[in-house]
């Protein structure tokens, strides 16, 4: 159905769940849902709706058009109230964490929990001054503070000033806790889902030891071989094939969705991690990600447009003129929010 039509929606929905409440629908999205409530909605020309939380309603309204409607989740490519539609092109940032005190002391990281140093949150804040122009609605970390610090103070510097909120759905009473009651408030915030699938590499018995000792002990070969093999994995660690397994599957399953769904996404996560990514994004064969390596704190731009990746290098500086060049709905979105804040 064409863009046009969306904004045509208007009409009641019943859910029969619990309560028998009227909402509103209006512009594809519904108004009046009860805070945190999640319900996917499916339009059909019969103005009959499902939702895959098992629940089933009646939309006085014709249009055919699936759409994911989530008061946290909803896309915010508008920055203005107009009527939403979802963007053509969505961008991806990925963003190896700062310095941590482990890459100082020159010590293998994989999954042990490190913050960063100060010269971390310098390049975490430098990162976030190089894409506060760029759309996010949604923001991926792993597990570990280094890329939820990293995620967070990138996020200071972004121009439209949403509020990151760590997700909590690890259980019932979790979710329920960290409940907002405010949809406004929501509105202006950006989920935060932590990932243990996006973790660094475990680096099984090398974890803690000093790279350069190691290399002296077990022979420069061998300790490359460990770091930079596709397959070869250190000493009860995983691989970065390992590695790619479960981060890539991730991916597909829980980030690509949503860029589908018309969100801008982050990804906060860690040099092997986001290695096996970008393999997968730029297709790279296990030859070529071996010399592959990504710096600290300095954010990669991907446009996603019809299902396809298209990379844009890393923006060169905080006015990133080469980056804007590239798409319209990039520049768009920055004019919209210099109109905002001027
Ligand atoms: O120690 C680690 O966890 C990683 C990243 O710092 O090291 P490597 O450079 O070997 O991938």
């Amino acid at each position: 159905m064409a863009n046009a039509m969306l904004h045509q929606i208007v009409g009641t929905l019943q859910l029969l769940g619990n309560s028998r409440t009227n909402y509103e629908i209006r512009n594809n999205s519904v108004n009046l849902i009860p805070k945190g409530f999640k319900v996917e909605v499916e339009f059909s020309k019969r103005g009959i709706y499902s939702s895959r939380e098992g629940k089933l309603g009646v939309i006085r309204a014709s249009a055919s058009e699936t759409s994911v409607v989530d008061p946290v989740l909803a896309p915010s490519n508008n920055v203005t109230h107009e009527p939403r539609t979802k963007p053509n092109e969505t961008a991806l940032i990925l963003i190896r964490h700062g310095e941590s005190l482990w890459n100082e002391k020159n010590l293998f990281t994989g999954c042990v929990d490190v913050p960063l140093t100060k010269k971390g949150v310098e390049e975490a804040i430098e990162a976030g001054r190089r894409i506060s122009n760029i759309p996010v609605d949604m923001i991926f970390t792993s597990a570990l503070i280094r890329a939820q610090m990293t995620a967070m103070l990138a996020m200071t510097q972004h121009r439209r000033k949403k509020v990151p909120i760590i997700m909590h759905n690890e259980s019932e009473q979790a979710k329920a806790w960290s409940q907002i009651y405010s949809e406004e408030t929501i509105k202006q915030s950006i989920p935060v889902i932590a990932a243990w699938q996006l973790n660094e590499r475990m680096y099984g018995e090398l974890q803690g030891l000093n790279k350069q000792e190691t290399a002296d002990r077990f022979g420069k070969e061998k300790v490359h071989e460990w770091r930079r093999s596709y397959d070869i994995p250190p000493p009860d660690g995983e691989s970065l094939e390992m590695c790619a397994q479960r981060a890539v599957a991730y991916f597909k399953d829980n980030i690509e969705p949503q860029l589908q769904s018309g969100k801008s996404v982050m990804i906060a996560a860690h040099g092997n991690s986001l290695r096996s990514i970008i393999m997968y994004l730029d297709q790279l064969t296990s030859q070529e990600v071996i010399s592959l390596e990504l710096s600290t704190g300095i954010p990669m731009l991907y446009i996603f447009k019809e299902d396809n990746f298209i990379r844009r290098g890393s923006p060169v500086a905080p006015t990133e003129t080469g980056v804007y060049a590239y798409t319209r709905g990039l520049a768009q979105y920055r004019q919209k929010l210099d109109e905002m804040l001027h």
